[in-house]
């Protein structure tokens, strides 16, 4: 990387110190005035620049350069000039090459946009820089009055800027001490803006930036996965894992295996170490579903991670510290199961550090709306079609339901309307929902009628492709055989579909 550097050995090591430098720092806007004097001392070329793409990728701003010995971190006041049509700088971004000139002739290349020194430049540097995705962020800069080889730069300088960028983007995504915190819950996050609602983002504020424990309670698809992602990327745990169990889904055994790990040997079959999903979240969040159906002895290990904030994995003699945000979430009344002896009370306790109960969709007024307009339009993008309006007469009908599937129903329900309506308009008949169902009775059975609405919705799909399993598959966004395992299991059998193809 260095064999065409005068001294290799002395700039290795001062790009070393640098690159340490730039990792250290806590303040992202003197950073990239640091990288830009870094850059120049590296090279001593008199000046060294470093301009970004904005957010829109449309703009190329100078943000900071280095003259003659002299910093200019503030450059102008207000948004600063764009040096996107720069012919330079443009070849650089836009080819992702390096450009270097060590015999500048102003009167071939266009370097009018760089500021004049005491006398003419005479080689010059441009060097893309890389964001933490690997895509083209913008350029550094570096010129010199001596004609002088400055290509043997061009790996390192655009390491050094690219770190520099990455350091920058980890700095502006970190929380601040003393200052606001930027993100908070809220109807621009979530969906959803009623007086329940507002009184709930408020509550969840109050401990998005904390590392408490939270217990979400509410019934069944309230969207209490949906909150407890909401927390974690509005937190400062955001740049690092979501990692959701449903400790429902699993046998005792399995379970305690995915969330903790087990080492080569711990059980028979177990031929390799394999991480947990305590470890697998270190750093971010994990969030427990289905608490309640947590087996009980899983339940006291659980207690001893929130305690202690280790864990040890099955067949391991050590236990080792874990830096994971625990949500748990149920739609079963905790307080009950431990009255009937399912779940530990001093789990409950330590879980129910702040507990948060999400509102039911029929408590939520205008919300269902809102919620309504939003699944149609996501309903026609999925399905590349027109979109389509809600009449007044669907929304009466929506707003006299119980909802007792909450916002998961709403939205089948609202998926099979787009299905089934050939205009722009959903009418209520498009929803047809049963009378009978919107009484108390109607949350009883709420099992039988989602596989009526999933019914429904896989007909459908299947009469519009005339039959067609696999293209009906791809339609709905399934893999065929769990197509095939979900008609199966709706006793949907081949005559009903082999009477679409005709
Ligand atoms: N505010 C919201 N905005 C958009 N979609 C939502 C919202 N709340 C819930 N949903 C949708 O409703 C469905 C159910 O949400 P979610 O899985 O979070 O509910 P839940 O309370 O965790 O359900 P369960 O108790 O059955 O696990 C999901 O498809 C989710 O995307």
């Amino acid at each position: 990387m260095f064999s065409q550097i005068p001294q290799p050995l002395e700039y290795a090591e001062a790009l070393l110190a640098h690159f340490s430098r730039l990792s250290q720092s806590t303040d992202s806007s003197t950073l990239l005035s640091q990288s830009a004097q870094a850059m120049a001392q590296l090279t001593g070329c008199q000046l060294s620049q470093l301009y970004l793409l904005d957010a829109s990728r449309e703009r190329l701003e100078l943000k900071a350069q280095w003259l003659e010995g002299t910093l200019h971190p503030a450059l102008g006041s207000g948004r600063s000039a764009d040096h996107c049509q720069e012919p330079l700088l443009q070849y650089a971004i836009s080819q992702n090459r390096v450009v270097d000139l060590s015999n500048l002739d102003s009167r071939l290349h266009n370097i009018d946009f760089l500021p004049r020194a005491g006398d003419p430049w005479r080689s010059l540097l441009a060097v893309p820089m890389r964001d933490s995705r690997q895509t083209v962020a913008g350029v550094l800069m570096l010129a010199s009055c001596t004609h002088m080889p400055l290509q043997g730069y061009a790996p390192s300088l655009g390491a050094l800027g690219s770190a520099a960028l990455m350091q920058m983007s980890l700095l502006e995504r970190r929380p601040q001490q003393g200052k606001p915190l930027g993100r908070c819950v809220s109807a621009g996050t979530l969906i959803g803006s009623s007086p329940v609602m507002r009184k709930t983002y408020q509550l969840i504020n109050r401990v998005v930036h904390s590392p408490y424990t939270v217990l979400l309670l509410g019934e069944t698809g309230t969207g209490k996965e949906v909150v407890a992602r909401a927390i974690h990327d509005s937190g400062p745990r955001r740049a690092q894992p979501f990692i959701v169990q449903n400790c429902a889904a699993f046998p005792e055994d399995l379970l305690e295996s995915e969330l903790f790990g087990y080492r080569k040997g711990a059980f028979t079959g177990a031929d390799r170490d394999r991480k947990g999903l305590f470890d697998a979240a270190h750093g971010g969040t994990l969030l427990l579903d289905e608490i309640g159906d947590m087996p009980l002895a899983l339940q006291a290990k659980l207690l001893r991670v929130l305690q202690e904030g280790e864990i040890r994995p099955l067949g391991c003699n050590e236990s080792h510290t874990i830096d994971v945000r625990i949500i748990a979430a149920t739609h079963c009344d905790l307080k009950q199961r431990v009255s009937q002896g399912r779940f530990r009370e001093d789990l409950y306790y330590r879980l129910a550090q702040f507990p948060v109960v999400l509102p039911a969709l029929r408590e939520r007024g205008r919300d269902i709306y809102d919620l309504a307009t939003h699944f149609a339009a996501q309903t026609c993008a999925f399905l590349q079609r027109r979109p389509v309006v809600l009449a007044d007469s669907a929304m009466a009908q929506l707003a006299c339901y119980a909802f007792p599937g909450n916002v998961r129903e709403l939205k089948g329900l609202v998926e099979r309307a787009v299905l089934l309506c050939d205009g722009h308009e959903l009418l209520a008949e498009h929803f047809a929902l049963p009378s009978e169902l919107n009484d108390e009775s109607g949350r009883l059975n709420f099992r039988k009628r989602m596989d009526a609405m999933e019914r429904g919705l896989l007909l459908d799909c299947l009469r519009r492709n005339a039959g067609n399993q696999t293209l009906a598959a791809q339609e709905l966004g399934l893999a065929r055989r769990t197509l095939l395992y979900r008609l199966g299991r709706l006793n949907i059998n081949s005559d009903e579909i082999r009477a679409y193809a005709s």
